[in-house]
């Protein structure tokens, strides 16, 4: 499997843990192509301004439909979505989305730190 596009997300109670995992493995997230929501892409830009990052909506305001198009479309290879567990978002349904498209197109997707690390295994 060659990964040359990624996505990230990251529920705000998550945001920081996953700038943080990004950070820790921009060496080798350099080669790759980045595709994320609206406000952690943005968080992400400002930590690691060498990284090549295409920002979408924000996830309540489409960005995660727009990852789930990229899927469709073969223009993503593995996804980073920190979820919260912990608190509800009014976009479930379009997070649910997202993970199905994932789940359907064969799509490896982390959605915790321990997952995150495993990915970066494939790269
Ligand atoms: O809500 C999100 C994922 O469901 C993330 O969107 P933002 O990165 O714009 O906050």
């Amino acid at each position: 499997m060659t990964i040359k596009t990624i996505g990230f997300v990251a529920h705000d109670e998550k945001k920081s843990e996953l700038v943080g995992w990004v950070e820790k493995n921009q060496a080798k997230l350099e080669q790759l192509s980045i595709l994320s929501t609206g406000t952690t892409g943005g968080l992400i830009q400002e930590k690691c301004p060498q990284l090549s990052i295409q920002r979408l909506k924000s996830g309540p305001l489409g960005g995660d439909q727009q990852l789930g198009a990229a899927i469709c479309e073969d223009r993503l290879d593995a996804m980073v979505f920190f979820i919260d567990p912990l608190s509800p978002h009014p976009h479930d349904v379009d997070v649910k989305a997202l993970l199905r498209l994932a789940i359907l197109y064969n799509v490896p997707f982390a959605c915790n730190l321990a997952s995150a690390d495993a990915l970066l295994n494939l790269l």
